[in-house]
């Protein structure tokens, strides 16, 4: 299987066009100079707002819906994603109201809406997924690098439905943790993973709902191949999410065909003229996938 990159992707190309906000990685290990940054901005909404409060919050919100399920759902889901900018590509897109673009998303069939609510790296933040959730009826994925039950009883009381969990991000007993207390608030965890050791922690710790990330966090590199590379290894029972790299029908069919039950799309929908007829056209190309799915 060749080497799969696109024009602009490689992490060389990549830092031309860095936000000003996060400059040149000098570690050359991007996720861990996120997770620094992620850390310091959880610490202090902490200060504003206690864990018991938001705890409390998070107990009275309306319960979640269920993400699993519709992921699971007969057909290749096409999960939609709220994405102003990331440290790969820079500003992709203003989005000055995301719930609006969520509406549309909605509006095309997408299976679940992620809500980026990092800041400082992807420009999003808490109260995007808040406009979000007054929107729109389908599931949320709170999409954002997750270090402390905080951020999880965080996402709950604003009204996400599935968090994610960077495998690569945490050590085994965080991530277990984390994904109990995903799911003891009635959420769906999207367990990521890059590599076989990752899917491996993924499945130790319990995940039902793993995704493969064609991006490396660390070098931002994409290469689609490691969905294909990863995912048969996963048992059936596994929803499988194919995640990053997704431009077209075509790249949808390529991760339908190596099994993939949903698709994660941020760059592919944010740049169109109309997100509504992108999703819809994904949509469409994920409920009649061409090359036949492997049996379940
Ligand atoms: O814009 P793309 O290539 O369609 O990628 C979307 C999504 O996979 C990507 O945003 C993503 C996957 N895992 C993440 C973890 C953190 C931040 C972002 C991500």
């Amino acid at each position: 299987m060749p080497h799969y990159s696109r024009r602009g992707e490689s992490a060389v190309n990549a830092d031309a066009s860095r936000p000003q906000t996060s400059g040149p990685s000098p570690s050359g290990d991007v996720l861990a100079e996120i997770l620094a940054a992620v850390r310091a901005d959880v610490a202090e909404r902490e200060q504003q707002t206690p864990l018991a409060q938001v705890r409390e919050l998070a107990a009275a919100a309306p319960p979640a819906l269920d993400a699993f399920a519709s992921l699971r759902a007969p057909g290749v889901g096409v999960i939609a994603e709220v994405k102003r900018s990331s440290p790969s590509r820079g500003q992709l897109a203003e989005i000055p109201d995301p719930a609006e673009l969520a509406g549309e998303y909605a509006a095309g069939g997408a299976r679940c809406v992620s809500v980026l609510t990092e800041k400082r790296f992807f420009g999003g933040s808490i109260e995007d997924l808040i406009a979000v959730r007054a929107a729109i009826q389908v599931p949320i994925l709170r999409k954002d690098f997750v270090v402390s039950s905080y951020q999880v009883h965080e996402a709950r009381a604003h009204g996400a439905d599935l968090i994610l969990l960077i495998v690569a991000a945490l050590e085994q007993n965080a991530l277990v943790g984390l994904l109990e207390r995903t799911e003891s608030l009635g959420m769906t965890a999207l367990v990521e993973v890059h590599n076989e050791a990752e899917a491996d922690r993924a499945l130790e710790a319990g995940a039902k709902v793993i995704g493969v990330n064609a991006r490396d966090l660390r070098t931002l590199e994409v290469d689609p191949s490691v969905f294909e590379r990863i995912a048969p290894g996963l048992p059936s029972t596994v929803v499988k999410v194919a995640e990053s790299g997704v431009r077209g029908t075509h790249d949808l069919i390529r991760y339908a065909s190596a099994g993939a039950d949903a698709v994660l799309v941020g760059e592919g929908l944010v740049t169109q003229k109309s997100p509504r007829d992108a999703v819809a056209e994904l949509v469409t190309a994920g409920s009649h996938p061409a090359t036949p799915r492997p049996a379940r």
